[in-house]
């Protein structure tokens, strides 16, 4: 064997499967292989569970996930006999002794080679690996696991547990789930003193704002470097039936240096990328490194599974090994940058999988509407430009692939929608899929008015507006009927208020109901559009709003996002996207708008009715979660970090403020629309923030923060 020419193509490459979609995964992960082996790669590795789809979540708990996820295993075996020369590297649960494994399976050729279980699992923030499988324990042990004979297979039996793949030329192929490279104890280490060339990661990696970022320059770029190698990473990408989106970024690594990768954000449904790698090099790097070498050289000999066929061919002569992507830092998107795309490329996504024709939002003109309002204007410029691209490389119209036929209505490729340019032109898209409303009641001002209609205009959406006094008053003589009296912002009973509020906020959420599911029957356009929700991590937080109103929606993108991030994100949609509209936006200050007008003005702002500056709202925010803090603890951090602006009373005043809105609003979490999730301080309480939410009144608490206020003061006084 010449192991001085070890030169292959790789492939990884990432898909945008869905839960459950058993047809729909096949297709997709078999589209991925004939890709990778037309390219002539040796190896292709696809995400993590990419069979059943990695969010089934207490689907796992069905013998029918494993049942058709091992049928579909059976039929990409039988398949890669198409793809005689091309290792295949899939994900799918596995039963063993009795219980369930997250496993990578290897097949080449019609057969199956390994199965691989994880073995290190993810339970951290929405991840819940552990209430499904169980890990793996036993270090390069594997152990033969008979297969259903109710399956068809052409072997009866297949190696499973923990082990190295050898090809017949040598070529040494590992694996690391996932998790375990974010362990402090990655597997790769131990299989590079195994001497494997080719570490394969099959992830399933959710979004989080700068995630990614550390995912690819910490982890896999730095592991790389550190222990050498080529690294296959493979990630799913899109929103796959949950909140979640998941960022791509499939890379290809070797030896520290980044080969390829797959683009984080963009909407087609599956991506294959390749490089031509040369394995010697590992040896060069490795030997380089007398430390490691003597760790490597303590370690036990693992015998490795070894399967027929080379791994090292089909890489002409005078192919040149792919060079490092030189600029990585530039590939990376700053978070609020992530924001442009994550949540528009998800909206795509659930939009075409909802079998919905469009969205429907209330704008207001203030920043949280108008910031959902421009990430669908971004969605449309994300979907033209892929269908640009996808005509500038394969020349022809490929609308059909990203579906947007099927949400227009169009039968044939509807190219053309009334003369206009559809799938090419984001403004026209827009004025398909975005419709939206403003909802003035007498407590409305010329200005929000005047910001959503601008905003409106710039992105494009089909926009009205309406007024609902009307509707108020009728309900109001409903109740009048009964009760005989109508309520009043006079009143020295502050629920009368605050029930004059709260109606006019629900009326808007039933119409705008009313709204998306007859706005197409007018257009005479099939179909329905989805009500967008608005509400942002700082205001949810506290239950400033409504229960049942706007923030009661279908989907929210902006619920997992706080305040001041949307912020930054408005100025980067003004400054780079052209929606010049937005700087009234941005300039404007929060307001309900549900209380009376004083002089033609708004009387009623956010930030003086909660007491708290959203910025300050948003430091407390992330000291509850990740921060881990509750009241005293926040206390004691908000000292160091707000002593030099407010007393310690002013501190105590603010926290009694947030603590005593959070306790007595956070059943709303409960009804919160689902939000996209794209941060970890998320409020979420159906999958990240698990909290009760009827509470005490944190009276204990707060007594011993005010000993603490009493303490320090004395302390500063005598000093
Ligand atoms: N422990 C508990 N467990 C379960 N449910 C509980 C509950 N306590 C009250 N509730 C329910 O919640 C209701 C109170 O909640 P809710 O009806 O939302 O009303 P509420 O929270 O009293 O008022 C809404 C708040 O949001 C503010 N706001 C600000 C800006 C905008 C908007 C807007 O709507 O656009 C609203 C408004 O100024 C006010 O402070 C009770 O009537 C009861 O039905
Ligand atoms: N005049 C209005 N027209 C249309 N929709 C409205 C109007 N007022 C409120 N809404 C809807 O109700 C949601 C919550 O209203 P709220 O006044 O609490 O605003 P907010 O949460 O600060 O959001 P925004 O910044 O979009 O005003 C808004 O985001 C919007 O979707
Ligand atoms: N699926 C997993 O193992 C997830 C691993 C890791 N914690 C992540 O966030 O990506």
């Amino acid at each position: 064997m010449n192991q001085w020419n070890r030169r292959c193509r790789v492939a990884t490459c990432t898909v945008n499967n869905w839960a459950l979609d058993f047809r729909g995964n096949y297709e997709r992960i078999v589209k991925t292989c004939s890709e990778a082996a037309a390219k002539g790669a040796c190896i292709r590795v696809g995400p993590e569970l990419e069979i059943p789809g990695y969010g089934c979540a207490d689907h796992f708990f069905e013998i029918d996930t494993e049942r058709h996820s091992w049928e579909m295993l059976s039929k990409i075996v039988e398949k890669s006999k198409e793809w005689p020369n091309l290792l295949v590297i899939t994900g799918l649960p596995t039963r063993f002794r009795g219980l369930l494994y997250n496993c990578a399976a290897a097949l080449k050729n019609g057969k199956l080679l390994f199965v691989r279980a994880k073995m290190a699992l993810a339970d951290d923030n929405v991840y819940r690996e552990s209430r499904w499988f169980v890990k793996w324990t036993e270090t390069y042990k594997h152990y033969e696991m008979m297969l259903n004979p109710q399956i068809h297979f052409e072997q009866t039996s297949v190696p499973f547990g923990d082990g190295i793949l050898e090809s017949s030329d040598n070529v040494r192929v590992g694996f690391e789930i996932c998790e375990e490279l974010w362990s402090a104890r990655s597997t790769n280490i131990r299989l590079a003193e195994q001497g494997v060339d080719i570490i394969c990661n099959g992830s399933g990696s959710h979004h989080i704002l700068g995630k990614s970022n550390y995912r690819i320059n910490q982890l896999i770029l730095g592991s790389s470097a550190k222990t050498g190698g080529v690294y296959l990473y493979a990630n799913h990408r899109g929103c796959d039936g949950d909140r979640l989106y998941y960022d791509g970024a499939s890379s290809i690594a070797q030896n520290g240096d980044l080969l390829a990768q797959i683009h984080q954000f963009d909407i087609e449904d599956t991506c294959v990328t390749t490089a031509v790698v040369d394995l010697s090099k590992n040896f060069t790097f490795r030997q380089m490194k007398s430390s490691d070498r003597g760790n490597a050289s303590d370690q036990v000999t693992v015998v490795p599974i070894r399967f027929e066929g080379n791994m090292i061919r089909d890489v002409r002569m005078d192919e040149k090994c792919t060079v490092r992507i030189k600029n990585v830092e530039g590939l990376q998107l700053s978070p609020i940058d992530e924001l442009c795309h994550g949540p528009p490329a998800y909206l795509w996504t659930y939009l075409r999988r909802s079998g919905m024709s469009g969205y429907f939002i209330p704008l207001s003109g203030g920043q949280d509407s108008s910031a959902v309002a421009a990430m669908v204007r971004l969605m449309c410029e994300k979907v033209c430009g892929a269908v640009k691209r996808r005509r500038e490389t394969d020349g022809n119209n490929q609308l059909k692939s990203y579906d947007i036929c099927d949400i227009l209505g169009g039968d044939d490729p509807a190219y053309y929608l009334g003369g206009r340019k559809v799938g090419e032109d984001p403004a026209e898209l827009c004025k398909q899929v975005l419709f939206t409303c403003y909802m003035a009641s007498k407590h409305s001002s010329d200005e929000t008015r005047k910001c959503a209609e601008g905003l409106a205009l710039n992105i494009n959406s089909n926009h009205c507006g309406i007024f609902i006094d009307t509707v108020v008053e009728s309900i109001l003589n409903v109740f009048n009927m009964v009760y005989s009296f109508i309520p009043s912002f006079q009143s020295a009973d502050n629920r009368e208020a605050m029930a004059l509020q709260n109606i006019q906020a629900r009326i808007r959420m039933v119409l705008a109901y009313l709204f998306a599911q007859l706005a197409l029957v007018s257009h005479q356009r099939p179909g329905g559009l989805l009500v967008l929700g608005t509400a942002n991590v700082d205001e949810s937080l506290v239950g400033y709003l409504t229960k049942y109103d706007c923030s009661s929606a279908d989907i929210n993108p902006i619920g997992s996002v706080s305040k001041c991030d949307l912020r930054q994100f408005l100025e980067i949609a003004y400054e780079k996207y052209g929606m010049t509209a937005l700087r009234s936006v941005i300039d404007s200050t929060p307001t309900a708008e549900l209380r009376p007008l004083v002089d033609g003005k708004v009387a009623q702002t956010d930030e003086a009715e909660i007491g708290l500056t959203y910025e300050e709202l948003s430091v407390i925010g992330r000291l509850r979660k990740p921060g881990g803090m509750g009241p005293y603890g926040m206390f004691l951090e908000l000292i160091s970090l707000w002593g030099d602006k407010y007393t310690v009373e002013e501190i105590e005043d603010k926290l009694r403020k947030f603590w005593w809105r959070y306790r007595v609003n956070r059943h709303k979490a409960t009804v919160s629309t689902p939000a996209i999730h794209v941060e970890n301080y998320s409020p979420d309480d159906h999958r990240n923030d698990h909290r009760p939410f009827l509470y005490p009144d944190f009276s204990y608490q707060f007594e011993r923060i005010h000993e603490k206020v009493e303490e320090l003061k004395k302390k500063k006084s005598t000093l």
